[in-house]
C-alpha cells in the first residue's frame, strides 16, 4: 500500500529511561480497515522492521480476527526507578500483577525495588520481572534466587539470559517459571523454535511477529501459555496487541499492555489505558485525533523513507 493519503509522524517523550530509549517515534497511516501503526524501534533495520509494517498493513487493510473475550487483563510495568516512585506506579495502577525491569541496575536496588512492588500489590497481586537477557546462567540462578525472596514470590522471570539452552539450564536450577520473549520474536523463524523445554511461557508481541494472525500461529506452534505484551505502541498499534489477546483461545496471565502509561501523552483522546486493571477490546485500532501535540517535522522524511524501503522489503 502506497503512502498517498493521510499519514502522521509522531515523537512522543518517555516518562522514565526503557529499553534505553527516551522518546518514541513511529508512523500511523490510515487503510480501508482502519489506522495502523508502524513503529520498529530506531536501530532495526529493514529486514527486522518488515514485520512491524505487516502488522501495521494488517490493521489498515484486514482488520483482526473475531474476539473470544471482551477485555483483556493487564500488568502495571515497572522501569528502572527508584523504590519509592515504584512504589507509587504500582499503587496508581490499579493493576493486581507488576512487571518489573530488572538487571540493569545492581542486584540490591532492584530487590529493594521489588520490595517495594509487593508491598503496594500487597499478598495476592502477582509479581514478574525481566532481564532482557541479560545475565549468564549463574548470575541469573543466583539473581532470582534472590528477587524471588525480595518479591514474596516471583510469578515468572521473563528472557534471563540470551538462548535457548542457556534458559533451558537455568530452569533446571530454579524453582520460578522461565518466560521466553526475545528467543522467540527475534528468532529466524518464529513458528519454528523450539521453545517448550526451555520455557513455561511464550511472550507473544504483535508487531515483532508481523500481525495478529501470525501471532495466533506463533502462539498454537509454541505450545505454551502466552502473555501478550506491547513494544511500546501509541493506542492505534496497542489495539492490535489487544485484539490479538481477545482472539488467543486461552489467556491465563495478565497482558503486558499497559505501556502508555510509559509515555507522557497519546496521539488519541480515545487512550487504551486500564480501568481496575483490564483494557476493552476494540473492533479497530482508535482514530488518531490529537497527532499534532507530536508532530515532529524533522523526522517525517526519514520515517516516510523507511515505510517506502520496508514495504519493498516485504515484497520481494
Ligand atoms: O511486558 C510489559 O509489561 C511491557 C512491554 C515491555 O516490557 C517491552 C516492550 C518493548 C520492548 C521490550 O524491551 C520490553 C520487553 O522486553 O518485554
Ligand atoms: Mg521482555
Amino acid at each position: 500500500m502506497r503512502l498517498n493519503r493521510v499519514v502522521h509522524i509522531y515523537s512522543i517523550p518517555m516518562r522514565a529511561r526503557f529499553r534505553g530509549i527516551t522518546r518514541r517515534t513511529g508512523l500511523l497511516f490510515e487503510g480501508p480497515a482502519g489506522w495502523g501503526e508502524f513503529c520498529p524501534f530506531e536501530e532495526y533495520d529493514d529486514a527486522e522492521a518488515a514485520a512491524w509494517l505487516a502488522c501495521a498493513l494488517e490493521a489498515a487493510n484486514d482488520g483482526w480476527p473475531a474476539p473470544v473475550r471482551s477485555r483483556v487483563p493487564v500488568n502495571c510495568t515497572v522501569p528502572v526507578v527508584s523504590a519509592e516512585r515504584a512504589h507509587e506506579i504500582v499503587a496508581r495502577s490499579g493493576c493486581s500483577t507488576a512487571k518489573v525491569k530488572v538487571a540493569e541496575s545492581t542486584l540490591a536496588e532492584d530487590c529493594a525495588r521489588l520490595e517495594a512492588v509487593r508491598d503496594a500489590l500487597g499478598p495476592n497481586g502477582f509479581v514478574r520481572v525481566d532481564a532482557n537477557m541479560l545475565w549468564d546462567v549463574d548470575t541469573a540462578v543466583a539473581a532470582i534466587r534472590a528477587m524471588d525472596k525480595a518479591a514474596g514470590g516471583l510469578q515468572y522471570v521473563e528472557q534471563p539470559c540470551h538462548t535457548l539452552d542457556e534458559l533451558a539450564a537455568v530452569r533446571r536450577r530454579v524453582n520460578v517459571p522461565i518466560a521466553a520473549d526475545e528467543s522467540i520474536r527475534k528468532a529466524d523463524d518464529p513458528l519454528k523454535v523450539a521453545v517448550s523445554g526451555a520455557a513455561d511461557i511464550a511472550v507473544i508481541k504483535v508487531a515483532p511477529l508481523g500481525g495478529v494472525r501470525k501471532a495466533l500461529e506463533v502462539a498454537e506452534a509454541c505450545g505454551l501459555p502466552c502473555v501478550v505484551s506491547s513494544a511500546l505502541e501509541t493506542s492505534v498499534g496497542m489495539a492490535a496487541g489487544v485484539a490479538l489477546a481477545a482472539a488467543l483461545p486461552e489467556l491465563d496471565y495478565a497482558c503486558g499492555l499497559a505501556t502508555l502509561q510509559l509515555l507522557d501523552g497519546d496521539v488519541t483522546s480515545d487512550s487504551l489505558t486500564p480501568v481496575d486493571g483490564y483494557l476493552p477490546v476494540l473492533t479497530k485500532a482508535p482514530v488518531p485525533d490529537r497527532v499534532e501535540e507530536f508532530v515532529n517535522d524533522v523526522i517525517t522524511e526519514s520515517w516516510i523513507n523507511r515505510y517506502d524501503r520496508v514495504l519493498s522489503e516485504l515484497s520481494r
